[in-house]
């Protein structure tokens, strides 16, 4: 262990190792991605009982969890070249790579087992699939070969509203879907915005995001665009009258705000708007799935 990490681990009150393998798991992406479960799970028919919120919850979080472990295996070298990543504790070599792969190993299998076992087989296969489609589709291969790679790989970060939604009613429909494809297309303005703040550094590194392929007006066109893509498609609830007068509502004070971030980023003229948005966005998905929620609750209410 090297003099600087040694130091680091002191710091940290000398003992960092479950602080760092809990690290691995990305905690507050997936914190988000269980509120959008959750979502989906309270807005299925018939309502969920306790044993499918728990398990179905606990099971997704850890299968999550280990994809983003295995997410941390497979970047180590690349997140080293990385000022946002490098002092992960892989890039860091704070952790062998064998502790990490056995701790993803185990949070993913136990994570599809209790899913198998205690939800239903379609929400663990389809758990599965999104496991496999963020660590190995997107992070091996998507993410080093294609600027299209995050278009790609977020139909595996898009999928926690569906699997909450099948592990209570453990079944496929419009409903769920239309919930998956509003953080689908979420996730360009999401994660370009953030991509064209860190430009340099993925350039740097040679990994081919949008900013670095195609520059930075190109990528902030798209921001706007996917922007109004997720604006139509978050009205599509209300359309199809999944969702009331109090969603309508709700989300298009969200989308106004959105959008305002969104412009921002697209005329460039403010060197902090990509940051901005970025962050925005996450309190945007958060807002829009709680609305949601509300706005179902509101509905059954008996006037
Ligand atoms: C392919 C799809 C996605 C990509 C490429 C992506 C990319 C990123 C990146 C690069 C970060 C910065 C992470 C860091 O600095 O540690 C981030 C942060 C974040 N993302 Fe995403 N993201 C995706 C999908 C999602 C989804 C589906 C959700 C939630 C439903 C989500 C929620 C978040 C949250 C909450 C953060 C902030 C984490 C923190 O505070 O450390 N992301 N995302
Ligand atoms: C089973 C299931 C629901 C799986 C979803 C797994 C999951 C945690 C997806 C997160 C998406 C995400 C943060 C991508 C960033 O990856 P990146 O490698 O490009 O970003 P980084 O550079 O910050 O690591």
């Amino acid at each position: 262990m090297s003099e600087g990490v040694t130091m680091r681990s002191l710091a940290a009150g000398g003992a960092p190792r479950w602080r760092d393998l809990l690290s691995l798991c990305k905690p507050r992406v997936v914190a988000v991605m269980l509120v959008c479960s959750l979502v989906g799970m309270l807005l299925a028919r018939p309502l969920p009982s306790p044993d499918a919120v728990f398990f179905g919850l606990l099971g997704i979080a850890l299968a999550a969890g280990g994809a983003a472990a295995f997410n941390h295996v497979v970047d180590r070298r690349l997140d080293a070249l990385m000022l946002r990543t490098a002092s992960r504790p892989l890039a860091s070599r704070r952790l062998s790579t064998t502790l990490a792969l056995g701790w993803a190993t185990l949070l993913s299998v136990v994570g599809i087992a209790l899913l198998l076992w205690r939800v239903n087989a379609l929400t663990a296969w389809l758990t599965l699939g999104s496991l496999i489609g963020y660590a190995l589709v997107y992070t091996a291969f998507l993410k080093r070969a294609t600027p299209q790679n995050i278009v790609i790989g977020g139909v595996a970060g898009a999928a926690p509203p569906l699997l909450g939604w099948t592990a209570v009613s453990g079944q496929l429909g419009p409903e769920p879907l239309l919930l998956m494809l509003i953080i689908f297309a979420w996730t360009p303005p999401h994660f370009w915005a953030l991509a064209i703040h860190k430009r340099d550094e993925y350039a740097r590194a040679e990994v081919p995001m949008l900013p670095v392929t195609h520059g930075e007006a190109f990528t902030r066109l798209q921001v706007w665009l996917y922007g109004w893509l997720t604006v139509a498609v978050t009205l599509l609830p209300f359309v199809i009258g999944m969702s009331g007068t109090l969603y309508l509502v709700g989300v298009m004070v969200l989308n106004a705000r959105f959008m305002v971030w969104n412009w921002r980023v697209w005329r460039g003229r403010d060197p902090k708007a990509p940051l901005g948005a970025f962050w925005f966005s996450i309190r945007y998905l958060l807002g829009v799935f709680g609305v949601l929620l509300l706005d179902h609750y509101a509905m059954l209410w008996p006037t």
